[in-house]
């Protein structure tokens, strides 16, 4: 009897700590990636599908990105192609962008779908090919002082989101797989925390989260400590000085991109720890990195 009183307490303590950020969030769009290396096992899937599941059915609207970058890598070598990466972004000529395009949108989406529809959600896979939904041109970089493609990598040039705002605003869930359409209609590879970045900013989100492989931002790629939470510039600092390297750029790259358009909070955050989604939402002091524009709010213990 005691220990169920207990239990009841505890319950009720956890939903009063809950209340005020399951207020703020009623009816605002939270766009979560959901990185292919937090993909580890089917437990801790259904923990991300029953949280956004969760999500939806108290008002709020998420967006779904996915990845699938180990997905691809596999794919790649039963083909016998070499996965190349520059900066955290795949090498893509047009073989690469044939497999990638039918792991992303063929298995990847397809699965998230099912999954999210098992829970009891309704979701809809798209990708950026779909109502035109991610335009992009050819993605060009710095290399050894030399501005050179990646070949079928894009950059974004506009979201049509309305499909998107349309979906997410009704009983529907949207799933997007990181594909673009050129100008000319071929397919493009986009990292999906660029992508994630860039639909948070076009619907004005109220939370962009990344959910990865990594505790969080860390003082350098094998420590331990995590950085909980970080300003843009403090960003653009780690970068220089190398903390941040490789896969975790486009990630706080993506979240930069996504505040400077609007977007109120972005948080990276540790996809092996189940219920990683609500235990960031809906609890004070979250988990993860918090990327903000400055740190005033966070000091003033002031999570909102
Ligand atoms: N400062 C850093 N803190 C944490 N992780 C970092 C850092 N710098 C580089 N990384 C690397 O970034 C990786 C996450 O990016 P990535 O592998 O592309 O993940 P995902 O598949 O979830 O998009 C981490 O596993 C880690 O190896
Ligand atoms: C250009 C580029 O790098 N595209 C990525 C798209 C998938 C992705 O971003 O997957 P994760 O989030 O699991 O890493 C790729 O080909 O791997």
């Amino acid at each position: 009897m005691y220990k169920s009183m207990e239990t009841i307490i505890k319950k009720a303590e956890i939903l009063i700590e809950a209340l005020p950020y399951i207020q703020k969030l009623t009816g605002k769009t939270v766009v979560i990636k959901y990185g292919g290396n937090a993909m580890i096992n089917d437990e801790l899937k259904n923990s991300v599908m029953e949280d956004i599941t969760l999500l939806k059915y108290i008002g709020v609207n998420p967006v779904v990105v996915h990845g699938g970058g180990p997905d691809i890598n596999k794919a790649l070598s039963n083909f016998n192609i070499k996965s190349e990466f520059i900066n955290g972004l795949r090498v893509t000529d047009s073989a690469t962008m044939e497999v990638a395009q039918m792991v992303l949108v063929g298995k990847t989406n397809k699965e998230i779908v099912s999954l999210l529809n098992q829970k009891g959600g309704k979701a809809i896979g798209l990708c950026g090919i779909d109502g035109n939904l991610i335009e992009c041109e050819q993605y060009t970089t710095l290399v050894d002082g030399k501005e050179t493609d990646l070949g079928y990598v894009g950059k974004i040039t506009n979201i049509n989101s309305k499909v998107l705002d349309i979906i997410a605003k009704d009983e529907y869930i949207p799933v997007v797989a990181p594909i673009g359409v050129g100008k000319d209609g071929r397919s493009y590879n986009i990292n999906a925390d660029t992508v994630a970045g860039e639909i948070a900013a076009y619907l004005k989100a109220e939370k962009l989260m990344l959910l990865t492989d990594v505790e969080g931002v860390k003082t350098s790629k094998d420590s331990k400590e995590i950085l909980s939470a970080l300003t843009i510039d403090e960003v653009h600092n780690l970068i220089e000085d190398k903390i941040i390297q490789g896969g975790m750029i486009p990630k706080v790259l993506g979240c930069i991109d996504a505040l400077e358009k609007g977007v109120g909070r972005t948080h990276i955050i540790d996809g092996r720890i189940p219920h990683c989604i609500l235990l960031e939402i809906f609890t004070y002091k979250g988990i993860g990195t918090m990327i903000m524009k400055d740190k005033v709010l966070y000091h003033n213990n002031e999570k909102l």
